[in-house]
């Protein structure tokens, strides 16, 4: 009965915010002359003309940039308006704010792929229900940005600037609210109890997490999890495999700074604690016809990423399918799952391992895993996968295209990995 009152309410939502899409005169800001109708007929995701609009944001861009203003400006205007909301976020909105920046460049950039931004915001749905996120915040975080885009604009906003950004917001509220009812049959998060707990390096630990009900998703697909020392704080880690017969999860976790979620769970977190886990999210997974050999390009505990990979493609590699892993690591000791790369490697004769440890310890900002590329083979009709910190994909994904990759055999998850398409205003990683 509940769930069936909260679809009807998110449906009516979703159908709504199509509407609105149609006659975005309606809408109190500042731009009031009518548009264009969106939809043509039946308001199907289909018919979105996202290039046009993607071409009027980009243009005007320079006023609205950097969006750590606006985001500044957006939250601001929305904890003035409904103070209640504050509650829903943790007590520090860094993380958030850089999130939502790249969730805005991913939008903006991927635009012109309605089906891809579709897919990409319904998971997204999905995933807010954990945060407490109803349909009808979407038009309150409207309203907000639409206050923001003007105030960053400093006045100079155009109509057709407002209008278009409101556009894409509504486009891509309608695929959230859209998740998020498809979604009612599962859990809005699990929990999971902390079952093992290895501190592998002193900055670095393993954990393993037993799920209280069996946890959905697929090998390269990663988990965000929240530890109830910092409550509404949430942060996404991969689980390095399939399930154990237990239903055990591992994750690979590395301390990145004081005070964050990864912190918490290397240093403050021990066998017994519980854990809440957030539904399975991301797009780094292999094929179901797995009709291409395999290169994944990896670093530090991006490995967790690739060993769900290798062990999927162990599990149901077709005869002649090969694989290539480039593992990139500060040190030789930052290897800190070796035993299970060895036990991999000698029982995988399809898999090809090259491992690269900087010669710089401390980071040079070249990536030497990338750079290890060339001379190991051609690897141009291959499907490629990267996991890491932001500065390694975003290299290993140009140096990827330069070695003749197409744009769609390359996977990665852009949002989480945390790799800006456009200048970020600050610099990031997706842990904390
Ligand atoms: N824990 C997990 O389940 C997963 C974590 N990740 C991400 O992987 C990253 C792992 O971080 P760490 O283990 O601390 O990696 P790390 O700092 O130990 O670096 C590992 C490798 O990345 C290269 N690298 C580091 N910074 C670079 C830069 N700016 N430019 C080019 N190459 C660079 C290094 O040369 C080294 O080969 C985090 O950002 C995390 O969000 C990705 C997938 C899964």
């Amino acid at each position: 009965m509940n769930d069936n009152y909260h679809a009807l309410l998110a449906r009516r939502e979703a159908m709504r915010l199509r509407d609105r899409l149609l006659t975005p005169a309606a809408h109190p800001g500042k731009g009031t002359s009518p548009g264009p109708a969106f939809f043509a007929d039946s308001p199907g995701d289909d018919a979105y003309d996202g290039g046009a609009d993607q071409e009027v944001i980009m243009r005007n861009l320079a006023q609205v940039t950097p969006f750590g203003h606006l985001i500044d400006h957006l939250y601001q205007v929305m904890f003035e308006r409904h103070p209640y909301l504050r509650k829903l976020f943790p007590d520090s909105m860094e993380f958030q704010q850089v999130h939502l920046e790249r969730a805005f460049w991913y939008l903006i950039e991927n635009l012109h792929r309605p089906e891809d931004v579709t897919a990409f915001c319904t998971r997204l749905g999905r995933d807010h229900r954990k945060l407490g996120v109803l349909p009808v915040h979407y038009g309150l975080f409207e309203e907000a940005l639409v206050e923001a885009l003007h105030r960053t604009a400093d006045g100079r906003l155009g109509a057709d600037v407002e209008r278009a950004w409101l556009r894409m917001v509504r486009f891509a509220a309608a695929a959230m609210v859209d998740g998020a009812n498809e979604a009612l049959a599962e859990p809005t998060y699990w929990n999971g109890t902390v079952v093992d707990h290895q501190r592998r390096r002193p900055d670095l630990a393993v954990l393993r997490v037993r799920p209280a009900e069996p946890y959905p998703y697929r090998p390269g697909q990663f988990a965000t999890l929240q530890t109830p020392l910092l409550p509404h704080t949430w942060r996404p880690y991969t689980p390095a495999g399939a399930p154990d017969a237990d239903g055990d999860l591992e994750f690979h976790i590395r301390r990145t700074g004081p005070d964050g979620v990864s912190d918490a769970l290397v240093t403050r977190t021990g066998v017994g604690d519980t854990l809440r886990l957030g539904p399975a999210q991301g797009t780094t997974t292999l094929d179901d016809d797995l009709a291409h050999d395999v290169l994944i390009v990896a670093g530090g505990t991006g490995w967790a990423t690739a060993r769900a990979l290798l062990e999927d493609l162990a599990a149901r590699r077709p005869p002649g399918r090969r694989a290539h892993l480039f593992l990139g690591a500060r040190t030789a000791d930052d290897l800190y799952d070796a035993p299970a790369l060895a036990r991999l490697e000698s029982h995988c004769a399809w898999l090809r391992v090259v491992r690269v440890i900087d010669e710089e310890p401390g980071g040079s900002g070249r990536a030497p895993v990338t750079e290890a590329l060339a001379g190991h083979g051609d690897f141009g009709s291959h499907m490629a996968y990267v996991s890491g910190p932001p500065g390694l994909v975003g290299a290993a994904v140009r140096r990827l295209a330069e070695l003749g990759l197409p744009a769609d055999h390359i996977r990665y998850d852009p949002v989480a990995a945390g790799v800006p398409t456009r200048p970020p205003s600050r610099p990031t990683g997706p842990q904390g």
